[in-house]
């Protein structure tokens, strides 16, 4: 796939990938997902923490910055590629690791689903811990593009380094390590249909394929799974301090980025700490309400990471939000819901069909407003709308 000149696409050929039946406009996407998929599903990805001020405020942040055209730049040729971590990606565009995507997928393998997507369109994936199929498998449909695996990292040590070790032998390039959700946030969709019980016991392969996870056990997981979940209770949630990062670093030599940075002081003392990206993020606003949008805390860690890459996510709705964060200093930006919507409505074809929507969007844009190139896009594009 190339993201291109995509006028001829779309007027003489129609835009390939792009499903005539598949909105193209995000409200309308949410609005067929959730008569799609079953009711718990739904509340469980739609819904945030709290009454959903922070998540929605994700999405609003980025109308209150607004680009700034710029003429007699011949933007005729656009080059979206960037190199990161020593390979190129077509596009500052990723997958944002969701937990359980699996059953938004009519087949229950949403997973494998993504990773297909990904290696149709080149758009890196970031595989999340909680999956319905285990992680090798889904490496295994990942073509040749990009995959990284998000650890949610045990408090046993040694499944840790099991799930990391798994993951480089599976051919992952990175490893994310998700900082904010070692116990999950006050949700009330998801306490109102008691949905963590039973999502539970679908997103737990890559623990029960797991040799470390397996030897804790009394009994194999397939002759009790109630106790398998109550280990899995157990050993799910780290609260890791500073003192734990030499641990982390020292448990692969891939890339190793940490997700859920939005202070700048956090970002500084993991630099120093030496990972090799920064991930801004509040989790789509389904961890902490009452928080800063993403959005507004992406310029500050940006200016923290000094220099280092910063992905980004939360709120991304839109071609031109993509445009929005990457002004604003983020390296790449990461799709969350979107993609989760899409699956619900066209599998693998939905997937691809909203990536090619965003990027088309987002190029697009920066033909229009003349900034061909992602060098072009600094904070100088844009300003705060009053
Ligand atoms: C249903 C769902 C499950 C998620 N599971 C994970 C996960 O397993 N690991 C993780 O690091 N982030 C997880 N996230 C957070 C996403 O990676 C991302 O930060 C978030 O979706 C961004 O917000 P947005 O989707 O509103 O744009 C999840 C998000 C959703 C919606
Ligand atoms: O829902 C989430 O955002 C998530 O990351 C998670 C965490 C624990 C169990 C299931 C999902």
């Amino acid at each position: 796939m190339t993201f291109g000149n995509y006028q001829n696409e779309i007027y003489l050929n129609g835009l390939g990938g792009v499903l005539p039946e598949l909105p193209m406009a995000h409200a309308e996407l949410e609005e067929r997902a959730r008569a799609a998929l079953p009711p718990s599903v739904w509340s469980y990805v739609a819904g945030g923490a709290g009454d959903e001020r922070t998540q929605r405020a994700n999405v609003t942040a980025f109308d209150r910055w607004g680009l700034i055209p710029r003429m007699f730049v011949g933007a005729a040729e656009r080059d979206l590629s960037v190199e990161l971590f020593g390979r190129i990606w077509p596009a500052p565009v990723f997958l944002a690791p969701i937990g359980v995507i699996g059953l938004c997928a009519q087949d229950g393998h949403g997973d494998l689903a993504t990773a297909r997507a990904a290696a149709r369109t080149g758009v890196p994936m970031v595989a999340s811990t909680l999956s319905v199929d285990p992680l090798e498998q889904v490496a295994g449909e990942l073509g040749g593009t990009p995959g990284f695996f998000q650890l949610y990292p045990p408090a046993d040590r040694d499944l840790a380094a099991s799930l990391v070790d798994r993951a480089e032998k599976a051919g992952y390039t990175g490893i994310v390590v998700t900082l904010d959700t070692w116990v999950t946030g006050w949700r009330p969709r998801d306490l109102a249909t008691a949905n963590f019980p039973q999502l539970r016991g679908h997103c737990l392969a890559n623990y029960t394929t797991d040799p470390v996870f397996r030897a804790a056990l009394a009994r194999p997981p397939e002759e009790d799974p109630q106790a398998t979940v109550l280990h899995w209770v157990q050993v799910f949630g780290n609260p890791l301090t500073w003192d734990d990062l030499p641990w982390l670093r020292s448990l692969t030599n891939l890339p190793l980025i940490v997700k859920g940075i939005c202070h700048p002081e956090d970002a500084r003392r993991a630099k120093d700490g030496g990972v090799d990206a920064i991930y801004c993020s509040n989790h789509g606003g389904r961890q902490a309400n009452g928080g800063l949008p993403a959005l507004d805390c992406l310029p500050g860690v940006v200016q923290a990471a000094d220099g280092l890459p910063v992905l980004f996510d939360s709120g991304v709705r839109s071609g031109t939000d993509i445009v929005k964060a990457l002004a604003l200093g983020a390296t790449a930006v990461g799709i969350g819901r979107p993609y989760a919507y899409a699956l619900a409505l066209g599998g693998t074809d939905g997937i691809v069909h909203v990536l090619r929507t965003l990027l088309a969007e987002a190029d697009l844009l920066m033909a229009v407003d003349g900034y061909p190139t992602l060098a072009a896009l600094t904070p100088d594009a844009l300003r705060p709308v009053h």
